[in-house]
């Protein structure tokens, strides 16, 4: 069974149908890129993926379990992970402090075990250390007394990349994640997903328009276009596709262009 799937995904805004009738299984252990052109629909797909968005036809499934009339809070405890938007923190909280709540989202039923105070504490200390741990691997340890909201972009990029790990889910959504992240900072957060993708046990979905990143990273590429899967399959062969030539790359529309 795939781990997640949509099946007949479509939204309509007004007269547009910005998701049309997308039919995608996502396997366990794999990474798949999402790639279109600008207006083509993959956010739109995250968001009724993740609940954002309510679908106006089709389903999503997780492990089998239908969350299609599920909130995103719901879908989240199910085992999606969305970056979280920014403005969902704790903006005058500090980075370690927005990432040991979440920390300790990831964990439900501790708080059901009574006021211990030995086992607050040493809860405490163990939520502060694996919240450390994760601002390690993204590169934030030194930031973590700042308050998220003095935060610069390219370090927010990265908190929201620390948040999705903290809540530890099976599907991992990234939507463009090193977009407006410097040279020196985009290369941390693709060694995590690099990491994540050798952990054979998560899957992950990533939208991203940089193509040397996606031939690198993805086992698998679909292409949307105007709300429409066109294309699906080993990376190579999408890239080299007719369909993706001139749909994504515009070779077709320069061709066209130049003979002007
Ligand atoms: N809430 C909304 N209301 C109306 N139209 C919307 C809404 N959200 C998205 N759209 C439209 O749906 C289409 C798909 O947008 P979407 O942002 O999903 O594209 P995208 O492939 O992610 O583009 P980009 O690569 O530029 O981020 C666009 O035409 C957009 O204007």
């Amino acid at each position: 069974m795939s781990a997640l799937a949509t099946q007949d995904l479509t939204i309509r805004f007004g007269g547009h149908v910005a998701v049309n009738a997308v039919t995608c299984a996502f396997a366990q252990g794999t990474l798949t890129a999402i790639v279109g052109p600008n207006g083509a629909g993959k956010t739109t797909y995250f968001n009724l993926i993740s609940g954002q968005l309510k679908a106006t036809a089709g389903r999503v499934s997780l492990h089998g379990q239908d969350l299609t009339g599920l909130p995103p809070s719901a879908r989240t405890r199910a085992g999606l992970g969305r970056a979280f938007q920014l403005t969902n923190l704790f903006p005058h909280l500090s980075v370690l402090e927005n990432v040991r709540l979440a920390v300790q989202a990831a964990q439900p039923g501790r708080h059901r075990r009574g006021l211990n105070l030995w086992s607050i504490w040493s809860d405490h200390a163990a939520l502060t250390a694996r919240a450390q741990g994760i601002l390690h691997a993204v590169a934030l340890a030194d930031r973590q007394d700042m308050p998220v909201a003095s935060l610069p972009h390219g370090d927010q990029r990265k908190l929201e990349v620390a948040l999705l790990m903290a809540l530890d889910p099976q599907i991992y959504m990234f939507d463009e994640p090193t977009a407006g992240m410097g040279h020196d900072e985009a290369p941390v957060i693709l060694d995590l997903i690099r990491a994540l993708k050798k952990d054979k046990t998560k899957t992950i979905l990533l939208v991203e328009h940089k193509m040397d990143v996606v031939r690198e990273l993805a086992d698998r590429i679909i292409v949307l276009h105007n709300g429409v899967l066109v294309a699906d399959g080993e990376p190579a062969a999408v890239i080299a596709s007719p369909i993706v030539q001139q749909a994504y790359l515009g070779t077709a529309a320069s061709a066209a262009e130049a003979e002007a």
